[in-house]
């Protein structure tokens, strides 16, 4: 391997940030609360919340999933001889991000390159991870600076799992169902305000979402020549109920399919990296027996997970910035019509409608 075009500097570590998840029933109401906080979520919505993480023995998937993934990532930066550390910190549970970031200063890290596990623009996806990083790095003196890496959901290593995940699904369905079955792409609901504020001028995370979803299923119809029809739906809508979120929630829009004649339909949480809750209870649990109640054959599509072009999709980001940090030219891989995005947010990119934060990451103004 040509080791020029492995080169990490000005690199030391990698770390993986995410939301965090309970492991044990005693967990589930702790971290409920540390992710409402302030937020003015109601009860009844945090005890149906609850009752999901309840149904699974008070175990999120998403520690695991991400476990998983750190194993893998150690794996593909070893085989490619870049010896870093990869170290990983969450928003609400253990290992918080401050601990993690204390450590990374224990063991001497100076630099860190930062990989979030959602891939697109908004608050809650991208700016609040930037502001948890600026607290946690605030919180710890002398602490490693840390660059997020750029956003990915336009990345062939993430599309590709994905499309091919949609492939498997539609294989999956009774033959004489795959040709005329419905794509139903599906994200996590936002507050219709964070999506308008979401990007540095608005719209983006609905955006980002519909290029996504285009570049599959044109993949999709290279490989079956079907072009199959497809739209996006929403899952796991919190908040009150005054409050506009985007909408249609997925398990309405295949009440309205099936009265429309719909038979097949392939559910793509395309919202999601790995299995997390939201895809487990909200798609598994909850949108596949709507299907089933109204008579629509239903697959749910895996997520991308631990597979390894995600897994070198995060190697290839992390090459791509030590490059540019270097002031070296660099050939950023990207699908779709968006094109590949800033390695640092513009200032004002998806806003914090509720206060003014600092966050890290960004262009100072
Ligand atoms: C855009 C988005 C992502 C995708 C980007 C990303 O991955 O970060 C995401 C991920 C996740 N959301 C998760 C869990 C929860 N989200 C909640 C609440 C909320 N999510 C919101 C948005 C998002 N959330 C919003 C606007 C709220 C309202 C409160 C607020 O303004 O913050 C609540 C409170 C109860 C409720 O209100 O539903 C819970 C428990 C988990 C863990 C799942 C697991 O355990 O596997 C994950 C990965
Ligand atoms: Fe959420």
């Amino acid at each position: 391997m040509d080791v020029s075009a492995c080169d990490p500097r000005p690199y030391d570590a990698v770390l993986l940030v995410s939301f965090g998840g309970p492991e044990k029933p005693e967990d589930v109401v702790p971290f409920l609360e540390n992710v409402t906080r302030g937020r003015g979520i109601p009860r009844e919505r945090l005890e149906e919340v609850g009752q999901h993480y309840f149904r699974f023995g008070g175990r999120s998937p998403i520690n695991d999933q991400n476990r998983s993934f750190l194993e893998a990532l150690r794996a593909d930066l070893r085989a490619s001889g870049i010896d870093l550390p990869v170290y990983w910190g969450n928003r609400n549970w253990d290992p918080y991000l401050a601990d993690t970031v204390a450590q990374m200063k224990a063991d001497g890290i100076t630099r860190a390159a930062a990989f979030t596990t959602s891939a697109y623009s908004s608050y809650s996806s991208c700016r609040q991870y930037r502001e948890n990083l600026f607290d946690a790095v605030a919180a710890v003196e002398g602490a490693p600076v840390i660059d997020k890496l750029r956003h990915y959901y336009n990345h062939p290593g993430f599309t590709e799992p994905v499309a091919d995940a949609v492939l498997a699904a539609i294989h999956d369905l009774p033959e004489e169902l795959r040709g005329e079955a419905r794509l139903v792409f599906v994200t996590h609901s936002i507050p219709t305000a964070m999506n308008d504020t979401s990007g540095p001028d608005g719209g983006a995370y609905l955006a980002q979402h519909l290029d996504v979803a285009a570049v599959v299923v044109r993949r999709v119809a290279a490989e079956t020549g079907v072009r199959h029809e497809h739209e996006l739906a929403f899952c796991s809508r919190s908040g009150a109920p005054h409050v506009p979120w985007l909408e249609p929630d997925v398990n309405d829009r295949l009440e309205e399919l099936a009265a429309a004649g719909t038979r097949a339909v392939v559910l793509v949480p395309v919202g999601f990296v790995s299995d997390h809750m939201e895809v487990v209870y909200d798609l598994d649990t909850e949108a596949l027996a709507t299907c089933e109640r109204v008579g629509i054959a239903g697959r749910r599509a895996a997520t991308p997970g631990d597979d390894a072009r995600f897994v070198a999709a995060v190697r290839d980001l992390l090459l791509e910035r030590a490059a540019v940090e270097r002031g070296e030219e660099v050939a950023r891989a990207a699908v779709g019509d968006i094109g590949p995005l800033w390695d640092r947010c513009p200032v004002g990119c998806c806003r914090n409608l509720r206060e003014d934060r600092p966050a890290l990451c960004g262009e100072s103004a």
